[in-house]
């Protein structure tokens, strides 16, 4: 005996929660327990509809679907008495005809919503004309959204009214069952009604007996079922999607793209692209669940670039699956989550004294003190000490910092001779003879400062973890990991590559990577091939953000606009695939005179925001630049009678709305977000230190347009920019 929910479960009221899971719970157990009262009712339209007791007031409405194998309850939603009773004498459970995906229908015909007027189009002279409805102008009839793909024919008739994406993505909102509003997301989306159906296995059963509680059973199955129905697991599964309501539903209803990506076997590495939101951390820590519960457990690391999104990965893993096989250590079997350099350092304090061979490897010195970092500034340093020779563009830590992750660790080059011979592909910047020997001048300073005192910089302990690992392995022990999983791959720099490189043997499902190219916001552009991770077709895409609004998402995209990004195979990355399953308003724009004033305009808007009822203040952010912009954004509003709390590295914490920089602000999500400063040289700042070479300036311009593209993806509903002075050339409106 299952019980299967819908998502409505995932709504309940808080009031209900609690009463709501300890009925399911009971029902689990013996649905003849007297205290459930689940009975048939008098003149139900579907003779499968069972009432069953919640509470006093409260009735749940449940269809009893009986098979040879089993006897399972669908929920369909709890409700007070009376209304109880009266959904359900009209519901019914059964196939769509042609879908063939079960769904939960009035018997009775339903209300539907009048189309919304079309927006109307201001023309130049003034007067108004009418839009062309959008799904008619791609070659859609209402025949084939209702005929062909099954979509219900009121929900058909709206979608074809709607103008634009704004008014589509409306529509959307309003879809009787999530398949059928996905299913028109990927038409405007250029998605062939063929290949639509093959993703949500939609059309292919048609000779089934639309009402039998087999097919319905099988139907529930499909993957355009999933993305409303789930079976559930567990009781402590069940809790869970009751408690945390809409936050907790990427645990059960994965798209059926994500739900593929998350359970195909790969013969070799793979690659998972896909814009802000589209739910790659999602498929992520499923699939790391996945693959860690594969028998016997396996080894499975869960890494990214920064200590905070390591964090994250590891609450959201243990929200996914509290009971997941955890690794103590490296080595030690189960999911091991950890931020890459904190996984080099841990390795290279692993090794003790043998890191010694490494270090001879990589730097030319046999040390073993290793577990010290440098400063920021000891590349400034190294140049103001040793880079006399160097021709002024070059006195850059900037580009020294860029030709030792990107040439010299890699190549592990360790003397003179070495460097003066390298091949340098990909680096724009060209450099003779004698700029070689200045350059190394000061490389050869930076390392025996390091050495001096005792100190190696991020980059160097991942080479060398990674160099240890290989070394290892060379002399016939077995790598530390199984399967290797990677989010925001785009980050990493060449050393982390290698590093996770050497953590596990090549071979089925070995690696692992989500990427999204436009919000690569540390490092260089790299590719993974240079890095022995060879993912030769094995990439994916996600298009559907999930996150963002249609409205918001159209502006954040607007950012990226005529700037060439490319991924980590070094493909042409297009970003007008993305689309938004939700609709909101458009961004505010607030053009401020000066900086008190910008404050004075967001105090006022972070007090209307935390004045509704039923907001958690954390759930709001103001985003900034950088660090002196965030303090003084954080005592400036205070000043205003505004209470809000600067977050940097520690988690996000309840109780006051956010104030973080755009940088921190990676992976993380609110409901209302303001762009704070958004002006002319703050964003693109000033780039003091990229004058070195053309290439290096570009990308420094795409680092900074991505910076603000992932701030503006941040927002799930409302998004608001504003600046004093002039707006940033950024901003389009
Ligand atoms: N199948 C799903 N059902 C419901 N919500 C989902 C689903 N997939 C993703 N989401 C939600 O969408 C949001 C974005 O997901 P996620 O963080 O995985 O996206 P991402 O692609 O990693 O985003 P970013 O690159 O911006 O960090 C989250 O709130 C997540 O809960």
């Amino acid at each position: 005996m299952s019980v299967i929910i819908t998502k409505l479960v995932s709504k309940l009221e808080p009031g209900l929660k609690k009463k709501a899971f300890a009925f399911l719970e009971k029902l689990s157990e013996d649905p003849s327990l007297p205290g459930l009262h689940i009975e048939p009712i008098n003149n139900s339209a579907d003779p499968r509809v069972r009432t069953g007791r919640v509470d006093q007031g409260y009735r749940a409405v449940l269809f009893k679907l009986t098979t040879p194998d089993s006897v399972d309850y669908v929920l369909h939603g709890i409700w007070p008495h009376d209304d109880a009773i009266e959904v359900a004498q009209k519901v019914v459970l059964k196939l769509n005809p042609i879908s063939g995906v079960p769904e939960i229908l009035d018997a009775a015909p339903t209300v539907v919503p009048e189309p919304e007027a079309a927006p109307a189009e201001v023309t130049p002279a003034g007067g108004k004309t009418s839009l062309p409805p959008m799904l008619a102008a791609y070659g859609f009839g209402v025949k084939d959204l209702v005929d062909s793909l099954g979509l219900d024919a009121r929900f058909a008739e709206l979608a074809m009214a709607a103008t634009d994406e704004d008014s589509l993505a409306s529509v959307v909102d309003r879809a009787p069952a999530d398949w059928q509003g996905l299913a028109l997301i990927d038409l405007i989306g250029g998605t062939s009604i063929s290949d639509i159906k093959e993703r949500y296995g939609l059309g292919q059963h048609e000779t089934e007996d639309v009402h039998s509680d087999e097919a319905i059973i099988e139907g529930l199955k499909r993957p355009a079922s999933q993305l409303t129905f789930a079976w559930i697991e567990s009781n402590a599964e069940l809790e869970r999607v009751i408690n945390e309501g809409d936050f907790g539903a990427w645990r059960i209803f994965l798209h059926p793209d994500q739900r593929q990506y998350v359970y195909k076997g790969y013969n070799g590495s793979a690659r998972l692209t896909g814009g802000a939101g589209t739910g790659k951390t999602v498929v992520v820590l499923h699939r790391a669940r996945a693959l860690t519960r594969r028998m016997p457990t396996p080894r499975v690391l869960v890494t990214t670039y920064t200590t905070n999104l390591a964090n994250m990965l590891d609450r959201d893993l243990r929200r996914l699956d509290p009971d997941l096989p955890r690794a103590k250590n490296i080595g030690d079997a189960g999911a091991y989550v950890v931020g890459v350099d904190a996984f080099a350092a841990r390795v290279v304090k692993a090794a003790g004294p043998g890191i010694a061979k490494a270090a001879e490897a990589v730097l030319g010195v046999a040390t073993t003190e290793v577990s010290d970092r440098s400063p920021s500034t000891a590349w400034a340093d190294a140049i103001a000490v040793a880079g006399q020779a160097l021709p002024p563009q070059l006195k850059s830590p900037g580009f020294f910092e860029e030709e030792y992750s990107a040439v010299v660790l890699p190549n592990q080059i360790r003397e003179k001779a070495e460097y003066l011979k390298v091949r340098r592909p990909g680096r724009g910047v060209a450099l003779d003879r004698a700029k070689r020997t200045a350059v190394w001048d000061v490389i050869a300073s930076y390392r025996a400062t390091g050495r001096i005192y005792g100190r190696l910089d991020y980059p160097e302990v991942a080479t060398l973890a990674a160099e240890h690992l290989n070394l290892q392995a060379a002399a016939g022990a077995t790598r530390p990991f199984d399967y290797v999983l990677v989010d925001e791959g785009q980050d990493l720099s060449p050393s982390r590559w290698q590093l996770l490189r050497a953590a596990v043997a090549e071979g089925k499902d070995d690696i692992f990577i989500a990427e999204d190219s436009h919000q690569r916001i540390y490092g260089h552009r790299i590719t993974l091939s240079q890095y022995g991770i060879k993912i030769v077709g094995r990439a994916r895409r996600l298009n559907l953000n999930y996150r963002t609004t249609a409205q918001n998402l159209r502006w954040a995209m607007s950012v990226l606009d005529g700037a060439d990004y490319s991924d980590l195979e070094g493909e042409a990355e297009d970003h007008s695939k993305y689309r938004s399953a939700r609709s909101g308003p458009v961004p505010q724009f607030i053009a401020c005179e000066s900086v008190a004033d910008e404050l004075d305009r967001v105090a006022d808007l972070v007090k209307g925001w935390t004045s509704e009822t039923d907001v958690a203040p954390e759930t709001l952010a103001i985003l900034v630049r950088d660090r002196n912009q965030q303090e003084r954004v954080v005592s400036g509003l205070a000043e205003r009678g505004v209470t809000v709390r600067g977050v940097d590295n520690e988690a996000i914490r309840p109780g006051q709305p956010v104030v973080m920089t755009m940088h921190r602000s990676k992976g993380t999500e609110f409901s209302k977000v303001v762009l704070f400063g958004v002006r002319e040289g703050s964003i693109p700042a000033a780039l003091r230190d990229q004058n070195y070479d053309e290439s290096a300036q570009a990308d420094a311009l795409l680092r900074e347009r991505s910076l603000l593209y992932v701030a503006a993806t941040r927002a799930r509903d409302l998004l608001a920019v504003t600046w004093s002075g002039k707006p940033s050339p950024l901003v389009k409106r």
